[in-house]
């Protein structure tokens, strides 16, 4: 993280002598794009959640505004850190309108904002444009989960399946071969059209045959090592019986259908685990009917106050998405000079 310094110390900087307000900073969704990378929204994400775990937040569950009649709906997500380092206070708005992905002219159907307010003053100091945060962030929560419940376990890296080749499965994909150097990596999407060219795509930028177009879900998924479902599916996509003994998975979507890609048989045969158990608690449709399996946070298992599970195990990860992983880590000190107003 050597050229990276944090957007608290970068906001300081905003303080006019004259009247000790803050000038607003806003950060455009080029600018992100142009200073995330992988590595550090992994490491970002990875600390978030062992703070999560080690109860140094405030964070409610976020409100779901479901738009009538409509799959449309606005997440609202405040939170607060008190950290010297990654301290924060601050509000993630995202929306997931699923129809912007089949526009005339497509639009990411996740889009998202981030605002963080001064901890001492409660003046607003930045507007943060989250929609390509919220993507890599999303792709590497599921990759530090599977990092710490499965690759930790000296398990084998063969073979990826992901199901829905939309902007999720397209960034799982390519995250999870760089960081984990899965051999075959399965793409499924309902549309298969997308799918195909996707693998196609996949295979011409990394020069590779590694990325392979699967006509069911079924075949995409049986022999795979670690399952990724990106979808708005509200119908199980994944079935018990065509998983391995110790497979990993890690349910992503998450519209109004929570909780609804695996079939339950997989819930109650496997080992849950989620970023936040008190929002997780409050926003999982049906996770009472499973109690029993909701083993706690990966946060946690970081830590090393709970234990992974047994090698034969299926374990499986459920992110909620929270304000405080996009907080932390995202913005590099180096690149002050764009962002000074
Ligand atoms: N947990 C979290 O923190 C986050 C969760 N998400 C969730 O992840 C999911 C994917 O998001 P994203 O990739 O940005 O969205 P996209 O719109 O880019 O992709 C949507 C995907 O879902 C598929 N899909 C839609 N409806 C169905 C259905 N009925 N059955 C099967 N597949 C279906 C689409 O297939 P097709 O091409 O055929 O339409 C496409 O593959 C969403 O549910 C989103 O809410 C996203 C970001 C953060
Ligand atoms: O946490 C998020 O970010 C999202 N959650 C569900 C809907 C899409 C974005």
């Amino acid at each position: 993280m050597k050229n990276f310094l944090l957007l608290n110390k970068l906001l300081h900087l905003y303080r006019t002598p004259e009247d000790q307000t803050y000038r607003m900073l806003f950060v455009d969704e080029s600018t992100v794009k142009k200073i995330l990378t992988w590595e550090n929204t992994f490491k970002a994400v990875e600390a978030a959640m062992q703070r999560v775990s080690d109860g140094r937040i405030v964070q409610k569950p976020r409100i779901m505004t479901f738009i009538p009649n409509t799959s449309n709906v606005m997440g609202t997500m405040p939170g607060y850190l008190q950290d010297k380092q990654f301290g924060a206070l601050g509000c993630k708005i995202v929306t997931s309108f699923p129809n912007n992905a089949k526009l005339e002219n497509p639009l990411p159907s996740v889009n998202a904002n981030i605002m963080i307010l001064d901890e001492t003053t409660g003046i607003m100091k930045a507007v943060i444009a989250g929609t390509e945060i919220t993507t890599q962030r999303t792709a590497a929560a599921s990759a530090v989960a599977t990092k710490y419940l499965y690759v930790n376990q000296s398990k084998p890296c063969i073979v990826l399946a992901v199901l829905g080749t939309g902007v999720q499965g397209k960034i799982h994909a390519e995250m999870f071969r760089h960081f984990f150097h899965f051999q075959e990596v399965r793409l499924w999407n309902r549309t298969k059209e997308t799918a195909r060219s996707l693998a196609e795509e996949l295979n011409k930028k990394y020069n590779t045959d590694s990325f392979k177009y699967y006509e069911d879900n079924e075949s995409c998924v049986r022999g795979a090592d670690v399952i990724v479902t990106t979808t708005n599916s509200p119908v199980a996509i994944v079935r018990l019986s065509w998983l391995k003994p110790g497979a990993h998975l890690n349910a992503v979507g998450a519209n109004r259908h929570h909780f609804n890609e695996l079939d339950k048989e997989v819930y109650r045969n496997g080992d849950l685990f989620v970023d936040s158990v008190e929002t997780s608690q409050a926003e999982i449709a049906g996770l009472d009917s499973v109690a029993d399996n909701l083993k706690g946070e990966v946060g946690a298992v970081i830590n090393g106050t709970l234990k992974n599970s047994p090698n034969d195990r299926i374990t499986i990860f459920n992110g909620i998405g929270k304000f405080l992983r996009y907080r932390i880590g995202v913005v590099p000190q180096k690149e002050l000079q764009i962002l000074r107003l």
